[in-house]
């Protein structure tokens, strides 16, 4: 559809394209399937500290309503427009379907670089963003939770602007949010835990010992960040390369993943880290591992560089970090890279906010054990069901991944009598 017209929805589309005609579905139901719901476009006006007044543009995209309220995150970035919150809307449908929560995809974004804004900025922004919204989420309908370049605060701003709205507390709006404030116990670090649990088990599958791996983690922030310190310090792998916007590094012997993070924490990005050398962005993806992770933006592993990875496993934190062009070169190689498909290797933050959905609405808490516990299980069913029916089918595990998703979704469409 032209209104969401962006090169990651094209991607969406296009996989989406794949997947149809594997599954042989006919035109009217692949139409019914794909395009989004709902799409909300806001304008959010903020006053800035010099007193100006800027105005902003922000997102909403609901995929389905067919099994349960939509979810997922919310992106401050600059590169958001409508049509890469509808790419990721649709993604969050296959995913949540894949691991079996009782959710359709959404996803929000302001067209905003969060660095640009002060404190008080960035809080007239999320509430502003979470006022334009309440017609249109609710604990029922649409709960939101972070995505790129939001974090708790931000999700506990667009809770206590929900809130004081409704005239009493409403946790279940929103996940990812503070513990202090009804959030879950192990949600900042689920996406990473879940990435690292997912390279364990196709570690397993491949015969391979961590302690004797390398990895390189494109991105640093919540995902990129955590991934590497559990691929370091849990694993025992040496991570070889690390990078975010502003810099790249390698270091063959590799890097101190710790003071990494101390340095990122102090100087707020990795520029001017001095303990690994340097390494232009693109270079870093193609220099041998045996895991890389891309854990930052879309569209990264391209038809140029797809040839040239050097990894033995591809492990898809970021979502559609593979165009399909460059699925295409990874098809053919599917015997050298075992790619770990975004829809899966990433799961693990929604099902930790699905937790703490569930946690909100029952007022009812688990502790850490109970929480990590239940999300290996469900990764591990998925993990399983992709992985076999890749195994059965002959087809890629991307293939597989969003196959069942897919399915899933068809299933309850054509249960609820969507289709004539
Ligand atoms: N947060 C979550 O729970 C989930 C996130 N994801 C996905 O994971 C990915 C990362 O999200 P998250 O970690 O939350 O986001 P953050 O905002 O916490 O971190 C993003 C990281 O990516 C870096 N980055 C941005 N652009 C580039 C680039 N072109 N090259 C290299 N690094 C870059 C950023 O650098 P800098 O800080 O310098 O800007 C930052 O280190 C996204 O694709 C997101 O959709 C998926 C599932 C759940
Ligand atoms: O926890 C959430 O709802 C956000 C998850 C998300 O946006 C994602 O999986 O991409």
């Amino acid at each position: 559809m032209d209104i969401y017209a962006d090169p990651a929805y094209a991607m969406a589309t296009e996989q989406f394209r794949v997947i149809a005609d594997y599954l042989n579905l006919d035109a009217n139901i692949r139409e019914r399937m794909l395009h989004p719901k709902r799409a909300i476009a806001v304008t959010l006006p903020i006053h800035r500290d010099d007193g100006t007044l800027q105005t902003y543009q922000g997102y909403r995209v609901q995929h389905h309503l067919a099994m349960g309220p939509t979810k997922g995150g919310v992106r401050f970035h600059p590169g958001v427009s409508l049509g890469e919150v509808a790419a990721l809307a649709t993604w969050m449908s296959w995913k949540c379907a894949l691991t079996g929560l009782p959710y359709g995809g959404a996803k929000g974004g302001v067209t905003v670089n969060p660095r640009e804004l002060s404190t008080r900025e960035l809080e007239s922004l999320s509430r502003r963003y979470m006022q334009e919204m309440i017609p249109f989420v609710g604990p029922h309908t649409d709960v939101i939770g972070p995505d790129m370049g939001t974090n708790e605060q931000v999700m506990a701003w667009f809770m206590d602007t929900y809130s004081v709205y409704k005239g009493y507390a409403v946790p279940e709006i929103v996940t990812g949010k503070p513990v202090s404030i009804g959030g879950t116990t192990g949600r900042r670090e689920a996406t990473g835990r879940g990435v690292v649990y997912l390279v364990e088990r196709a570690l397993n599958v491949l015969k391979m010992h961590a302690e004797k791996c390398t990895a390189i983690v494109q991105g640093f922030g919540n995902v990129g960040a955590v991934t590497a310190l559990g691929l370091a310090y849990k694993d025992g792998m040496k991570v070889t390369g690390i990078s975010d916007a502003f810099a790249a590094f390698y270091r063959a012997d590799g890097i101190d993943v710790h003071a990494a993070e101390k340095y990122a924490n102090e100087h707020g990005s990795l520029a001017g880290f001095t303990e690994a050398d340097t390494i232009d962005p693109d270079e870093l993806l193609i220099q041998p591992c045996d895991v890389l992770v891309p854990a930052a933006v879309e569209g990264v592993i391209t038809e140029k560089n797809a040839g040239q990875l050097r990894c033995r496993i591809l492990a898809e934190a970021a979502n559609g970090p593979t165009t399909p062009a460059a699925d295409r070169i990874l098809f053919e190689r599917w015997n050298e890279i075992f790619v770990i498909p975004d829809i899966l290797c990433n799961a693990g933050g929604v099902i930790v906010s699905y937790f703490e959905w569930v946690q909100g609405l029952q007022q009812f808490f688990w502790n850490e054990s109970e929480i990590m516990d239940k999300l290996f299980r469900i990764l591990e069913q998925a993990f399983t069901a992709v992985t076999k029916r890749s195994r059965e089918a002959k087809i890629p595990h991307r293939v597989a991944a969003m196959a069942i998703g897919v399915e899933r979704v068809l299933a309850a469409k054509r249960a609820r009598g969507l289709f004539p």
